[in-house]
């Protein structure tokens, strides 16, 4: 069985439910590390928490929502190897996954309603990775983020 899980701030309570419930209508076990209260709650915890969950391995991957998907995206990203991608629209949500091997998706509660967030689920968890030469440009980020350095194409270091 599929596992997910699920993190968001104070703004996002409401669709988090509903996403949840979306999601597990699929047959998919979501785990809920985020707020249920409207009180203001700091968005990096549950990207945190989520982005720790994905890493790991004990989930298969990561949903996000925040007032914009950005702040709680950002902080997911600082864990080592994570690719959290905050989405608008579905199908920067497939190429997300396609091209990009993105492990969390990320959205705003104030950017879009619903139907465009369950619409942005779908297109992620439908889509595959592509792997091939999109693999080369995951590597280069996982060597920025494992080395804090980045190989030219002749091996040479870049040097900034
Ligand atoms: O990227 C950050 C998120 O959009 C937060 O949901 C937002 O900054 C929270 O704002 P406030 O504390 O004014 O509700």
């Amino acid at each position: 069985m599929m596992k997910l899980a699920i993190g968001n701030d104070h703004v996002a309570v409401e669709m988090k439910n509903q996403i949840k419930e979306y999601v597990e209508s699929k047959g998919i076990e979501v785990i809920d590390v985020g707020t249920n209260s409207t009180e203001r709650f700091n968005y990096p915890i549950s990207g945190y928490k989520v982005g720790k969950l994905v890493a790991s391995g004990r989930v298969d991957g990561g949903i996000l929502i925040c007032g914009t998907g950005i702040g709680i995206s950002l902080a997911a990203n600082k864990v080592k190897g994570i690719r959290a991608c905050a989405c608008s629209e579905p199908y920067s949500a497939k190429l997300s996954k396609q091209h990009n091997n993105s492990n969390i998706i990320a959205f705003g509660a104030r950017v879009i309603g619903v139907e465009t967030a369950k619409m942005i689920v779908d297109e992620w968890l439908n889509a595959s990775y592509e792997g091939g030469r999109h693999q080369v440009r995951i590597d280069m980020i996982s060597e920025i983020e494992n080395t804090d350095r980045l190989s030219a194409a002749d091996g040479e270091q870049m040097e900034f």
